[in-house]
């Protein structure tokens, strides 16, 4: 389905509800920029470090979109782990799975919430964004401290920069973007509104700092589109 969801005026912050889990791949498709190549990246790296049943968790994993398109990729069986609040999302990643032929453990759970046992890769794309700052720097120190030894952590995210003029240079790239998906300006500020507080973006630097703070022996930034950043982080 064709997101229509900003076609309208807003009456409330932006939600991962049922009008928006029912068109989200479309919108994520035309929202952010690559977005299928850097799931292409994202799941390559992920395989060089994956060995036969490995515990693979995607955290904010929506419609497990990531986690089938990794268990066709890798050549191991591995133990694939999708986790969201949103029931809306995982209604639809459940039917999903279930078509693909994929086995996934669903968890509808708050991401501060669950305990990721014996973890050889956590991946989690454009999630952490959503997370409140205090909170977000608890979390990759949870993702930290439940990796296995040489575990691996690879996620996305939307990015700011430090630099005032480029910071408005990028917004600006990134709002011509989204008009050549087919959004028109009235969308593109109606989203803009609605995702004001609720999407919290660090700058590339400040990404890399929460990561080696958490004890990540490494970090690199993988892709990166203007204003949206993938990254890998290594634990030593
Ligand atoms: C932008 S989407 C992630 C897209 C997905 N990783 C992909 O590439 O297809 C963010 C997801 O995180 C989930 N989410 C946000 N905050 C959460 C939290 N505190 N606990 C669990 N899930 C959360 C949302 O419900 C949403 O499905
Ligand atoms: O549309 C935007 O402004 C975005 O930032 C895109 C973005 C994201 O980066 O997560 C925002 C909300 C939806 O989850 C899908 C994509």
């Amino acid at each position: 389905m064709i997101d229509k969801v900003f076609n309208k005026s807003i009456t409330k912050q932006f939600e991962f509800d049922e009008e928006v889990a029912s068109v989200f791949d479309d919108m994520l498709n035309r929202s952010v920029p690559f977005y299928k190549e850097m799931q292409r990246l994202s799941i390559n790296f992920a395989c060089n470090f994956l060995n036969e049943n490995d515990k693979v968790y995607d955290l904010g994993c929506s419609t497990a979109s990531t986690l089938i398109e990794l268990s066709k990729h890798c050549k191991h069986e591995l133990k694939l782990i999708g986790i969201d609040n949103s029931s809306a999302m995982l209604n639809r990643a459940a039917k999903k799975a279930k078509a693909f032929g994929v086995e996934i453990e669903l968890i509808n759970a708050d991401l501060h919430d669950v305990n990721y046992e014996n973890a050889k890769l956590i991946l989690s794309n454009y999630t952490l964004q959503f997370i409140r700052p205090l909170q977000r720097e608890k979390l990759v120190k949870k993702i930290y401290d439940s990796l296995e030894e040489k575990g691996i952590f690879i996620f996305s995210e939307k990015v700011i920069s430090s630099n005032s003029t480029l910071n408005k240079q990028s917004i600006d790239e990134y709002y011509e973007f989204k008009k050549t998906q087919g959004y028109s300006e009235f969308e593109i500020s109606q989203k803009r509104e609605a995702l004001e507080n609720v999407l919290i973006p660090y700058t590339e630097e400040e990404n890399k700092k929460m990561i080696l703070d958490a004890g990540f022996s490494h970090c690199e930034t993988i892709f990166k589109w203007v204003n949206f950043a993938t990254f890998i982080a290594i634990k030593n």
